[in-house]
């Protein structure tokens, strides 16, 4: 059950999307598709598939060539771009700590900026954020740098998670990490994805990572989705032939794995 009302999912709506450059390259070919609320959605293809074209139009760091997108029934184009990034929580790869402040500090940056600044207030919410990613307290009063590479990725989910934002973009957010790392990171993840009631939507190149963290796949080739489908029916196969040639990079290691086992 989530545990704070303040976050609740929204729904995300992407109709007919085009994103164009002036080169001629067409990152996003034409997008429609609704993302319920509540879910954890992956978004895998291979590089240049226009997967964080896609995830970046939905908090304007991007906007589109053609086409709307909508958070519940609010266009994002009716928005400030500063003003949709306050409640839509954002993390990438190599977070962007700032280096020169505190893990609390960073943290809470999201809350002075929008003037919630008591420092008692603050000081309480940061603890809860610390304790939410699994940080231990002390670190609170830490610089980036004498963290590690996914401690700093945790901070970040902290500091993205901040203002309650009922949705969470995330691009590639383990691709710095070590595979121990990003695994203990990608359950932490889904627990406060399912704790807080949070929309999450996931950019990763890590088909094993997608069907093991999220409710439904989309795969992207050449800016368009290719396969829309759960893990399960993914594994199953008839998803499509860049599905299935995502599917057999972990299902071989498995296989390989299992008679390692055996020999
Ligand atoms: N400013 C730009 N001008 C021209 N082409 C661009 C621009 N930005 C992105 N592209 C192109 O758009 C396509 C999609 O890029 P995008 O970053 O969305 O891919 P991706 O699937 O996220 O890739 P990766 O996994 O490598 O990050 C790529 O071919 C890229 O080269």
């Amino acid at each position: 059950m989530p545990d704070s009302a303040s976050h609740l999912g929204q729904s995300v709506s992407f109709d007919h999307i085009v994103k164009s450059y002036p080169d001629g390259t067409v990152a996003v070919a034409g997008v429609t598709l609704e993302i319920e609320a509540g879910a954890f959605v992956a978004l895998v293809g291979t590089s240049g598939s226009g997967k964080s074209t896609l995830l970046k139009m939905i908090n304007r760091l991007i906007d589109p060539s053609e086409g709307a997108v909508a958070i519940g029934d609010a266009p994002v184009s009716q928005e400030t771009p500063y003003a949709l990034r306050r409640r839509i929580g954002y993390v990438f790869q190599n977070i962007g700590l700032f280096p020169h402040m505190t893990v609390r500090e960073n943290v809470a940056i999201g809350l002075r900026l929008r003037g919630d600044d008591e420092p008692k207030a603050t000081q309480a919410r940061v603890a809860e954020l610390l304790d939410l990613v699994e940080l231990p307290q002390e670190m609170a009063d830490r610089l980036p740098e004498q963290l590690s590479g996914g401690q700093r990725q945790r901070v970040g989910v902290a500091r993205a998670l901040a203002t309650r934002p009922g949705l969470l973009l995330m691009d590639e957010p383990f691709g710095a990490l070590d595979p121990v790392t990003r695994d203990s990171l990608g359950d932490a993840i889904r627990a406060i994805h399912d704790r807080l009631g949070l929309t999450t939507i996931m950019v990763t190149h890590d088909m094993a990572e997608a069907l093991l963290l999220a409710d439904r796949v989309l795969v992207m080739s050449e800016g368009e989705i290719v396969a829309d489908a759960t893990p399960r029916e993914l594994v199953s196969g008839d998803c499509g032939e860049q599905a299935d040639a995502l599917v057999a990079v972990p299902r071989a290691q498995t296989q390989r794995l299992r008679e390692l086992e055996h020999e």
